[in-house]
């Protein structure tokens, strides 16, 4: 059993499709406050294991607790409730609200309190996210970079404890991959725990302190992200150098 500083933990998560394992007894205890990264090669079941961790999917065994909670059977609408952001690569926005208009809907579904009750809560976010210059603008307006900042500012609207970021940092320069890793970094140093899935790198080597390494729906590493980078099993496998 996890300790009280655990925020969530999988035990013995698995899921196949068909008879492909993609999440294969999958355990971890991810502390509060902690910013812990997942690579592997395409198709490792990265995607799978966020996935499951959210509630889009259900797994075939294993436990899923949210602050010492048994959530495994739960669906994505009440892990939201119970504390679970998420931002996709993607982003989930209605074009036609303003900026300021799609946080209040995010906070009062995902929170079940009204959009006045939201507002306040929601102007501090797009301070955090750098987005209060944008407020009264229209969403579908926004360049890359700021649809991005809105996607994360949608996540924390609905008032996660843990934060699952989803390929967010794809599809941008390095100067604007720079600059949403630097917000994603003040979020982290003001105590947000996050997940995140990521192609790339060294954006995500900039934030977390731990990075686990997932191949054919296995964890083959899990440490600093220095020495999983550097271990001969993510060189050979992840990476393919041969060592
Ligand atoms: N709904 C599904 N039905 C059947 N197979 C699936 C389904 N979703 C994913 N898969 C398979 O499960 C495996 C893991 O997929 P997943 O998308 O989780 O990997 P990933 O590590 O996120 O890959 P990528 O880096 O390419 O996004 C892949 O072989 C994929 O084809």
């Amino acid at each position: 059993m996890a300790d009280a500083g655990t925020l969530l933990s999988l035990e013995g998560v698995t899921k196949r499709f068909g008879s492909l394992v993609v999440a294969d007894a999958v355990t971890l205890d991810l502390p509060r406050g902690q910013a812990l990264g997942i690579i592997g090669p395409n198709g490792a079941g990265k995607s799978t294991l966020l996935n499951l961790i959210a509630g889009n999917l259900m797994p075939d065994q294993g436990l899923i607790r949210l602050n010492g909670r048994d959530i495994t059977g739960t669906s994505l609408t009440q892990r939201c409730r119970m504390g679970m952001g998420r931002a996709f690569q993607i982003p989930q926005t209605f074009s036609r609200l303003t900026v300021f208009e799609t946080l209040l809907v995010a906070a009062s579904q995902g929170r079940g309190i009204s959009e006045s009750e939201a507002a306040g809560d929601c102007v501090s976010i797009l301070e955090r996210t750098g987005l209060l210059d944008r407020a009264n603008q229209v969403s579908g307006s926004l360049n890359l970079l700021q649809r991005k900042r809105l996607e994360l500012a949608r996540a924390l609207a609905t008032g996660p404890d843990l934060l699952l970021l989803d390929e967010i940092a794809g599809g941008l320069t390095e100067a604007e991959c720079a600059s949403l890793v630097g917000t994603i970094r003040s979020l982290h140093a003001g105590g947000t725990t996050i997940v995140w899935i990521e192609h790339v790198l060294h954006a995500l080597n900039s934030v977390v302190e731990r990075l686990i390494v997932l191949d054919f729906g296995r964890v083959i590493q899990d440490g600093a992200p220095d020495a999983v980078m550097a271990s001969r099993e993510v060189q050979e496998i992840y990476l393919g150098i041969e060592a």
